[in-house]
Protein backbone atom coordinates (compact mmCIF):
# COMPACT_ATOMS: atom_id res chain seq x y z
CA UNK A 1 0.00 0.00 0.00
CA UNK A 2 1.10 3.74 -0.57
CA UNK A 3 2.01 5.58 2.15
CA UNK A 4 -0.67 7.99 3.77
CA UNK A 5 1.73 11.31 2.33
CA UNK A 6 0.00 14.20 3.30
CA UNK A 7 0.09 14.51 6.94
CA UNK A 8 1.50 18.22 6.33
CA UNK A 9 -1.24 19.00 3.83
CA UNK A 10 -3.64 17.72 6.35
CA UNK A 11 -2.72 19.96 9.31
CA UNK A 12 -2.63 23.38 7.10
CA UNK A 13 -6.14 22.06 5.96
CA UNK A 14 -7.33 21.38 10.08
CA UNK A 15 -5.56 24.98 10.77
CA UNK A 16 -7.47 26.62 7.87
CA UNK A 17 -11.02 24.66 8.35
CA UNK A 18 -10.96 24.55 11.93
CA UNK A 19 -13.87 21.92 12.16
CA UNK A 20 -15.89 21.78 15.00
CA UNK A 21 -15.76 18.41 16.69
CA UNK A 22 -18.02 17.06 19.64
CA UNK A 23 -15.96 15.56 22.32
CA UNK A 24 -17.59 12.91 24.91
CA UNK A 25 -14.91 12.39 26.42
CA UNK A 26 -14.13 11.81 30.66
CA UNK A 27 -13.98 14.11 33.40
CA UNK A 28 -10.02 13.83 33.93
CA UNK A 29 -8.99 14.34 30.15
CA UNK A 30 -11.62 17.45 29.48
CA UNK A 31 -9.28 20.29 29.59
CA UNK A 32 -6.17 18.81 28.46
CA UNK A 33 -8.20 17.46 25.31
CA UNK A 34 -9.95 20.96 24.74
CA UNK A 35 -6.14 22.06 24.71
CA UNK A 36 -4.68 19.64 22.46
CA UNK A 37 -7.92 20.54 19.83
CA UNK A 38 -7.50 24.45 20.44
CA UNK A 39 -3.88 24.11 19.83
CA UNK A 40 -4.05 21.91 16.49
CA UNK A 41 -6.39 24.26 15.13
CA UNK A 42 -9.75 22.61 15.80
CA UNK A 43 -12.63 23.73 17.69
CA UNK A 44 -13.60 21.55 20.75
CA UNK A 45 -17.13 21.24 22.13
CA UNK A 46 -17.43 18.63 25.12
CA UNK A 47 -21.04 18.13 25.15
CA UNK A 48 -22.39 14.84 26.32
CA UNK A 49 -25.81 15.29 28.12
CA UNK A 50 -28.55 12.72 26.69
CA UNK A 51 -30.87 15.97 26.34
CA UNK A 52 -28.69 17.54 23.72
CA UNK A 53 -25.59 15.29 22.49
CA UNK A 54 -27.22 14.40 19.37
CA UNK A 55 -28.38 17.56 18.61
CA UNK A 56 -25.28 18.67 19.06
CA UNK A 57 -24.12 15.67 17.01
CA UNK A 58 -25.75 17.57 14.01
CA UNK A 59 -23.73 20.42 13.85
CA UNK A 60 -20.66 18.84 14.46
CA UNK A 61 -17.75 18.36 11.36
CA UNK A 62 -16.94 15.06 13.73
CA UNK A 63 -18.42 13.33 17.08
CA UNK A 64 -15.26 11.35 19.71
CA UNK A 65 -16.85 9.25 22.01
CA UNK A 66 -14.57 7.83 24.89
CA UNK A 67 -15.76 5.65 28.30
CA UNK A 68 -13.34 7.52 30.58
CA UNK A 69 -15.92 7.93 33.55
CA UNK A 70 -19.26 6.20 31.99
CA UNK A 71 -22.64 6.64 33.56
CA UNK A 72 -25.82 5.03 32.34
CA UNK A 73 -26.71 8.48 31.61
CA UNK A 74 -23.60 9.55 29.87
CA UNK A 75 -23.95 6.26 27.75
CA UNK A 76 -27.43 7.47 26.79
CA UNK A 77 -25.77 10.68 25.73
CA UNK A 78 -22.73 8.61 23.95
CA UNK A 79 -25.57 6.42 22.13
CA UNK A 80 -27.73 9.93 20.71
CA UNK A 81 -24.59 11.16 19.39
CA UNK A 82 -23.69 8.29 17.21
CA UNK A 83 -26.89 7.88 15.98
CA UNK A 84 -27.08 11.23 14.79
CA UNK A 85 -23.55 11.14 13.49
CA UNK A 86 -24.20 8.22 11.63
CA UNK A 87 -27.74 9.49 10.16
CA UNK A 88 -26.08 12.94 9.09
CA UNK A 89 -23.06 11.23 7.35
CA UNK A 90 -20.70 12.40 9.89
CA UNK A 91 -17.81 9.91 11.07
CA UNK A 92 -17.37 9.45 14.76
CA UNK A 93 -13.83 8.25 16.63
CA UNK A 94 -14.31 5.51 19.75
CA UNK A 95 -11.63 5.44 22.59
CA UNK A 96 -12.73 2.24 24.68
CA UNK A 97 -10.80 2.88 27.74
CA UNK A 98 -10.41 0.04 30.22
CA UNK A 99 -13.67 -1.79 28.28
CA UNK A 100 -12.18 -4.61 29.39
CA UNK A 101 -12.49 -4.12 33.40
CA UNK A 102 -16.05 -4.35 34.04
CA UNK A 103 -19.40 -5.68 32.82
CA UNK A 104 -20.77 -1.90 32.23
CA UNK A 105 -18.05 -1.05 30.33
CA UNK A 106 -18.17 -4.12 27.93
CA UNK A 107 -21.71 -3.96 27.68
CA UNK A 108 -21.00 -0.35 26.49
CA UNK A 109 -18.63 -0.59 24.15
CA UNK A 110 -20.82 -3.48 22.35
CA UNK A 111 -23.63 -1.31 22.08
CA UNK A 112 -21.29 1.41 20.72
CA UNK A 113 -19.07 -1.28 18.61
CA UNK A 114 -22.63 -1.55 16.73
CA UNK A 115 -22.89 1.83 15.52
CA UNK A 116 -19.88 1.86 13.72
CA UNK A 117 -17.56 4.38 14.42
CA UNK A 118 -14.69 5.73 11.69
CA UNK A 119 -11.73 4.94 13.89
CA UNK A 120 -11.57 2.87 16.89
CA UNK A 121 -7.99 4.45 18.93
CA UNK A 122 -7.07 2.62 22.16
CA UNK A 123 -3.57 1.12 23.91
CA UNK A 124 -2.33 -2.46 23.32
CA UNK A 125 -4.34 -3.99 26.02
CA UNK A 126 -7.71 -2.33 25.18
CA UNK A 127 -7.05 -3.37 21.48
CA UNK A 128 -6.34 -6.78 21.94
CA UNK A 129 -9.03 -7.23 24.30
CA UNK A 130 -11.32 -5.59 21.88
CA UNK A 131 -10.17 -8.38 19.58
CA UNK A 132 -11.45 -11.25 22.36
CA UNK A 133 -7.66 -11.67 22.91
CA UNK A 134 -6.44 -12.25 26.45
CA UNK A 135 -4.32 -8.99 27.34
CA UNK A 136 -2.59 -8.08 30.31
CA UNK A 137 -4.46 -4.77 31.08
CA UNK A 138 -5.84 -3.68 34.45
CA UNK A 139 -7.47 -0.46 34.04
CA UNK A 140 -6.77 2.58 31.56
CA UNK A 141 -2.66 2.10 31.39
CA UNK A 142 -1.38 -0.76 28.95
CA UNK A 143 -0.03 -3.84 30.01
CA UNK A 144 1.43 -4.83 26.94
CA UNK A 145 3.32 -3.75 23.66
CA UNK A 146 1.90 -2.67 20.73
CA UNK A 147 3.88 -4.84 19.07
CA UNK A 148 1.84 -8.10 20.53
CA UNK A 149 -1.70 -6.02 19.52
CA UNK A 150 -0.93 -6.07 15.64
CA UNK A 151 -2.68 -8.68 14.67
CA UNK A 152 -5.34 -8.30 17.11
CA UNK A 153 -5.88 -4.68 15.26
CA UNK A 154 -5.53 -6.41 11.86
CA UNK A 155 -8.39 -8.98 12.97
CA UNK A 156 -10.56 -6.25 14.89
CA UNK A 157 -10.40 -3.76 11.36
CA UNK A 158 -11.82 -6.71 9.23
CA UNK A 159 -14.66 -7.36 11.76
CA UNK A 160 -16.09 -3.74 12.52
CA UNK A 161 -14.50 -2.23 9.40
CA UNK A 162 -12.57 0.57 11.36
CA UNK A 163 -9.65 1.69 10.81
CA UNK A 164 -7.59 0.53 14.45
CA UNK A 165 -4.97 2.70 15.42
CA UNK A 166 -2.93 1.20 18.37
CA UNK A 167 -0.64 3.13 20.53
CA UNK A 168 2.26 2.99 22.51
CA UNK A 169 6.15 3.69 22.24
CA UNK A 170 5.83 2.64 18.26
CA UNK A 171 2.43 3.01 17.02
CA UNK A 172 0.33 0.99 14.42
CA UNK A 173 -2.83 2.22 12.36
CA UNK A 174 -4.15 -0.67 10.29
CA UNK A 175 -7.55 -0.77 7.90
CA UNK A 176 -7.54 -4.44 7.73
CA UNK A 177 -5.55 -4.73 4.61
CA UNK A 178 -2.44 -2.72 5.03
CA UNK A 179 -0.37 -1.60 9.00
CA UNK A 180 1.45 1.69 9.38
CA UNK A 181 3.90 2.42 11.96
CA UNK A 182 4.42 6.06 14.06
CA UNK A 183 7.56 5.61 15.67
CA UNK A 184 8.70 9.07 17.87
CA UNK A 185 7.05 10.87 20.96
CA UNK A 186 8.61 10.33 24.31
CA UNK A 187 8.38 8.05 27.19
CA UNK A 188 6.98 10.54 29.43
CA UNK A 189 3.85 10.51 27.24
CA UNK A 190 2.20 7.75 29.26
CA UNK A 191 3.26 9.58 32.20
CA UNK A 192 0.38 12.77 31.68
CA UNK A 193 -2.74 11.81 32.06
CA UNK A 194 -5.25 11.86 29.53
CA UNK A 195 -2.60 11.79 26.42
CA UNK A 196 -4.09 8.85 24.19
CA UNK A 197 -7.80 10.60 25.53
CA UNK A 198 -6.67 14.01 23.84
CA UNK A 199 -4.99 12.07 20.82
CA UNK A 200 -8.67 10.48 20.11
CA UNK A 201 -9.88 14.17 20.27
CA UNK A 202 -7.08 14.77 17.64
CA UNK A 203 -8.12 12.04 15.86
CA UNK A 204 -11.58 13.21 15.45
CA UNK A 205 -10.14 16.96 14.36
CA UNK A 206 -8.58 15.25 11.18
CA UNK A 207 -11.24 12.90 10.34
CA UNK A 208 -13.97 15.80 10.31
CA UNK A 209 -11.57 17.73 7.80
CA UNK A 210 -10.75 14.33 5.57
CA UNK A 211 -13.86 12.28 6.34
CA UNK A 212 -13.08 9.68 2.96
CA UNK A 213 -9.62 9.28 3.77
CA UNK A 214 -9.60 7.62 7.59
CA UNK A 215 -6.24 5.90 7.20
CA UNK A 216 -4.77 8.92 6.22
CA UNK A 217 -6.54 11.07 9.13
CA UNK A 218 -5.52 9.06 11.74
CA UNK A 219 -2.29 8.57 10.78
CA UNK A 220 -1.68 12.46 10.59
CA UNK A 221 -3.14 12.72 14.13
CA UNK A 222 -0.62 10.07 15.52
CA UNK A 223 2.01 12.01 13.80
CA UNK A 224 1.27 15.10 15.02
CA UNK A 225 1.27 13.76 18.47
CA UNK A 226 4.93 12.15 17.95
CA UNK A 227 6.57 14.87 16.54
CA UNK A 228 5.26 17.34 19.57
CA UNK A 229 6.05 14.73 21.86
CA UNK A 230 9.58 14.86 20.65
CA UNK A 231 10.03 18.31 20.65
CA UNK A 232 8.32 19.01 24.16
CA UNK A 233 10.77 16.08 25.59
CA UNK A 234 13.79 18.14 24.78
CA UNK A 235 12.45 20.75 26.71
CA UNK A 236 10.89 19.70 29.52
CA UNK A 237 12.12 18.31 33.38
CA UNK A 238 9.19 16.11 33.96
CA UNK A 239 6.00 15.27 33.29
CA UNK A 240 4.31 18.48 34.67
CA UNK A 241 6.50 20.79 32.47
CA UNK A 242 5.90 17.76 29.76
CA UNK A 243 2.09 18.14 29.16
CA UNK A 244 2.81 22.32 29.21
CA UNK A 245 5.39 21.66 26.25
CA UNK A 246 3.30 19.37 24.63
CA UNK A 247 0.80 21.97 24.16
CA UNK A 248 3.12 24.67 23.22
CA UNK A 249 4.55 22.04 21.08
CA UNK A 250 1.29 21.15 18.86
CA UNK A 251 0.36 25.24 18.93
CA UNK A 252 3.74 25.47 17.19
CA UNK A 253 3.46 22.64 14.69
CA UNK A 254 3.19 23.68 10.93
CA UNK A 255 2.54 21.35 7.87
CA UNK A 256 6.53 21.59 6.83
CA UNK A 257 7.67 20.94 9.81
CA UNK A 258 5.32 17.45 10.40
CA UNK A 259 5.99 16.23 7.07
CA UNK A 260 9.77 16.76 7.64
CA UNK A 261 9.48 15.35 10.92
CA UNK A 262 7.27 12.29 10.94
CA UNK A 263 8.68 9.25 11.51
CA UNK A 264 5.95 7.26 9.01
CA UNK A 265 6.97 3.59 7.70
CA UNK A 266 4.79 0.97 6.07
CA UNK A 267 4.42 -1.90 8.73
N1 LIG B 1 6.91 4.78 25.48
C1 LIG B 1 6.45 5.69 24.63
N2 LIG B 1 7.30 6.34 23.80
C2 LIG B 1 6.84 7.26 22.93
N3 LIG B 1 5.53 7.63 22.82
C3 LIG B 1 4.63 7.00 23.61
C4 LIG B 1 5.04 6.00 24.55
N4 LIG B 1 3.92 5.56 25.19
C5 LIG B 1 2.88 6.24 24.68
N5 LIG B 1 3.31 7.11 23.72
C6 LIG B 1 2.47 8.05 22.97
O1 LIG B 1 1.52 8.59 23.87
C7 LIG B 1 0.27 8.87 23.22
C8 LIG B 1 -0.84 8.19 24.02
O2 LIG B 1 -0.73 6.81 23.84
P1 LIG B 1 -1.02 5.74 24.98
O3 LIG B 1 -0.19 6.02 26.19
O4 LIG B 1 -0.84 4.40 24.33
O5 LIG B 1 -2.56 5.94 25.22
P2 LIG B 1 -3.43 5.78 26.53
O6 LIG B 1 -3.15 7.05 27.28
O7 LIG B 1 -4.81 5.66 26.04
O8 LIG B 1 -2.93 4.55 27.25
C9 LIG B 1 0.46 8.37 21.78
O9 LIG B 1 0.81 9.46 20.97
C10 LIG B 1 1.64 7.41 21.86
O10 LIG B 1 2.37 7.35 20.66
C1 LIG C 1 -7.15 8.06 34.89
C2 LIG C 1 -8.45 7.88 34.22
N1 LIG C 1 -9.48 7.26 34.87
C3 LIG C 1 -10.58 7.17 34.15
S1 LIG C 1 -10.41 7.86 32.63
C4 LIG C 1 -8.80 8.28 32.94
C5 LIG C 1 -7.95 8.98 31.96
C6 LIG C 1 -7.25 8.01 31.08
O1 LIG C 1 -6.51 8.71 30.11
P1 LIG C 1 -5.59 7.99 29.05
O2 LIG C 1 -6.33 6.80 28.53
O3 LIG C 1 -5.39 8.99 27.99
O4 LIG C 1 -4.33 7.61 29.76
MG1 LIG D 1 -6.58 5.56 26.98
Amino acid sequence: MPLPTSYGNLLDQLRHESPLVQCITNYVAMNFAANTLLASGASPAMVHAPEEAGEFANIASAVTINIGTLSSHWLEGMRAAASAANESGKPWVLDPVAHFATAFRRKAVEELLALRPAVIRGNASEIMALAGDTSSGRGVDSGDSVERAEVSAMVLARRTHAVIAVTGEIDFVTDGQDGVRIAGGSALMPKVTAMGCALTCLVGAFVAVTPDSPLAATVSALACFSVAGSQAAQQASGPGSFAWQFIDALARLDGNTLQAQAQVTNA
